[in-house]
This record gives C-alpha cells, structure tokens and sequence, in this order.
C-alpha cells in the first residue's frame, strides 16, 4: 500500500505546459534520477519507530522510508500522517506495507518492532516475547536486502542484536544495536545539567549493557576537552563523587522514570538513531558506544560472541573500528560482569 502518484500520471511530464525542458535536456520524469537513492527501512511503527522515522525524515537522511508493521490500519494512519507534511519538509517517498517486501534494497534497517516494558519490567524480562518476533522479522529483512546494514533498537537490545546478527548470517560490522548510545546522551545531559555547561561539549560514555548493568566510565569524562576527574581532584568546587555517582544512579533509572510518567520512551531513542544513521549513511567516521560483537575486548572471553556497547567508529560499511578505552580495573571488571549477565541470556536462545 502506498499512495504516491507520479508526476506523469499528473501530466506533469514536460509535454503538460506547465514544466517544459531546457534545450537538449531529458523531460522531467519521476525516474530521471542520477545518483544512487538512499532507502530506510524502518520494521515497527510503534512510538519508537515513528519517532525515528520522523527524525530520519527531518534530517533528510533519505530519499525513501519505508515502514512495516503487523497492524494494518495503525500503519496506514502512520504512513498517511507522514505523507501529509509533504509540504514542509525535503521531498521523501514514503511507503509502507505489513510485507517484508516493502524493505526491498533497503541501505539501512532499523528494527523497533516488538514488546516494551510496562512498569515494573526490566528490558531483560523481554527477551522470550521479542526473540519470537525476530525469529520471523529477521530473515525475511535478509532476504529483501542483503547488503543493508541492520540497526536493533527493540529490547533486550545487545541480545536482540546478537540474535539479529546469528539470524540474518550478515558480519558483524552490519549488525549495531543502538546500545548505550542513548545512555551516553542521558549521561552528558545530566552532567552537563549539574555543569551548566552544553552537552555537546562534554564527552562520557555509558558502555555495557542498555540496561541495569550499564557501565559509567566516569575515568575518561571530560569537559571540553579537559579531563573531568583530574580537576575534581585539583578543585572539589564544581563536582563531587556523590554528584557523579547520583548522576550514574539516575542514568540507569532513566527509562523506569520516563517508563512510569509516560508509558514508553520515544523522542531520546528518535534522535539517538538518527544520529546513528547520519554516521551510518553519510559515511561521518564519528565515534559512538553502540552495540558490537565484543570478544577480545578487555578480557571478554573468546567464545563468548556477545553484543554490548564500546565506542565503534561508524562509517557507510558499519562499525569501521572499536575504541580500546583505558579503563580502571574496576571498570574493566563491570564491564566483565555486564558481558557475563548478556551472554548467560544468550545462552538460553540455542541459536
Ligand atoms: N534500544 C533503546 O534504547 C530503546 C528500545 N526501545 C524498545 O523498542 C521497542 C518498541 O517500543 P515502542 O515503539 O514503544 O512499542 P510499541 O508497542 O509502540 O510498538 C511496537 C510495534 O511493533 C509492531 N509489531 C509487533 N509485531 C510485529 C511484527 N511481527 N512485524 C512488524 N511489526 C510488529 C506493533 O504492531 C507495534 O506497532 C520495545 O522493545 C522497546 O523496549 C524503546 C526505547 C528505547
Ligand atoms: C526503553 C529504553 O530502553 C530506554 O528508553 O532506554
């Protein structure tokens, strides 16, 4: 189902008298195209999913979205909203269908689709009801677009991705999972917020699990470029460990907090993946703590294929390199224990 209407079936085709061509230039047709499209697949159009999409297409990262869900009518009210602020914004064929062949030739596909938290549940607790739905929804993405790189924000996500990256039998430099991207933002917010400081200047990361056993790195935190903790040291003015360690607190709670007030989370996630696809898409080599297959890295184990966030330089070809951050033994110890907790949930999927 989609509803766009070529230019020539309007008669707008150079021989209407309204567009007429240049001298020795071909007539305006809705193929006439000179460069490769760039296409967007986005599998959910949930809160989350619409908030990407709709982020996606204000920061004109595509030329077309398409987007799948199993409900029909909410679907088809979704796409028809989209496609009414044509007028305001760069011009994007919107299209969308219950079909996995909607996705066909997709250059990016974010994966959203499935069961959130209600109060009370941690994004764990998912686990069982999602692998159901990626069981089905993965291979057939595979199928319609072998070369995409495969972006996985439903939750649990690190097991998500790795059940993503098994399904679809794609490297793992195309299969990211949106990871603690977002907890690095909630991170910089707060600390920003205590700084009265822009969030763009301060560099933190969130690594680990998205989720309760996310990891602060508070050793590398540092404002504009000045290390954070040495100038706790030098000056206890402005920040203290109980602030940092508040803020820490309030990071993992974030999404309980959200969670309880508003029933889900959407706009954060909407930008978080939009930022993404920008480095994805534009080829931007920008570094980002999003979800990769981290064997090897800082003493997690071979053999254990898990998925969590590291900082991965993200470029048109996927995650092009992963940051070897200098972490203190005991952040380097959390971070085990994250990748233990992930890879026992791994474990239960026989995959
Ligand atoms: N990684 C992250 O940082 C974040 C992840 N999430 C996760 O994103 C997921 C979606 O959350 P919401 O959009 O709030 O949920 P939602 O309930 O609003 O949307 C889920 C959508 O998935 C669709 N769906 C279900 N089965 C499907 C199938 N087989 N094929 C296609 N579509 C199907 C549903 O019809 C629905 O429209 C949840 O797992 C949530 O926990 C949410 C926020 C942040
Ligand atoms: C729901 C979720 O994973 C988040 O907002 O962090």
């Amino acid at each position: 189902m989609h509803t766009t209407v070529s230019l020539s079936e309007l008669g707008f085709d150079g021989s209407s008298g309204i567009f007429r061509p240049v001298a020795d230039s071909c007539p305006l047709t809705p193929t006439t195209t000179h460069r490769r499209l760039t296409k967007v697949s986005v599998i959910g159009a949930g809160n989350v999913g619409m908030a990407i999409a709709q982020t996606i297409l204000t920061q004109n990262l595509a030329d077309e979205i398409a987007l799948l869900d199993a409900n029909r009518d909410k679907l088809r009210g979704e796409t028809l909203d989209l496609q009414h602020a044509a007028a305001f914004l760069p011009r994007v064929r919107i299209v969308s269908a219950t079909d996995a062949a909607i996705t066909k030739n997709s250059d990016l596909v974010v994966i959203t689709a499935g069961a959130r938290q209600v109060s009370g549940e941690t994004r764990l607790d998912l686990l069982h009801r999602n692998v159901a739905l990626y069981r089905k929804i993965v291979p057939a993405v595979a199928e319609n677009s072998p070369e995409a790189l495969l972006l996985v924000v439903s939750n649990p996500v690190d097991v998500l991705t790795y059940v993503a990256w098994r399904l679809s039998g794609f490297p793992a430099s195309r299969v990211i999972g949106s990871g603690t991207n977002l907890d690095s933002s909630r991170f910089r917010f707060l600390i920003a917020d205590h700084l009265q400081v822009n969030a763009q200047d301060i560099q933190a990361y969130m690594v680990g699990e998205h989720g309760d056993s996310s990891v602060a790195i508070c050793s590398s935190i540092s404002v504009g470029g000045m290390p954070a903790l040495k100038s706790l040291r030098d000056n206890h003015q402005s920040f203290d460990e109980a602030a940092l360690e508040g803020i820490r607190l309030a990071v993992v709670g974030s999404a309980y907090e959200v969670i309880g007030l508003k029933g889900y989370t959407s706009w954060a996630i909407g930008y978080s993946v939009a930022s993404l696809a920008t480095s994805l898409l534009r080829d931007q080599r920008r570094v980002h703590p999003v979800s990769v297959l981290a064997v090897g890295f800082h003493g997690i184990s071979d053999g254990h294929e898990v998925f969590l966030s590291l900082p991965a330089c993200l470029g048109r070809d996927g995650i092009l390199g992963v940051a070897e951050m200098d972490l203190t033994e005991a952040e380097a110890a959390q971070l085990r224990r994250s990748a233990k907790t992930l890879w026992e949930n791994c474990q239960l999927l026989g995959l």
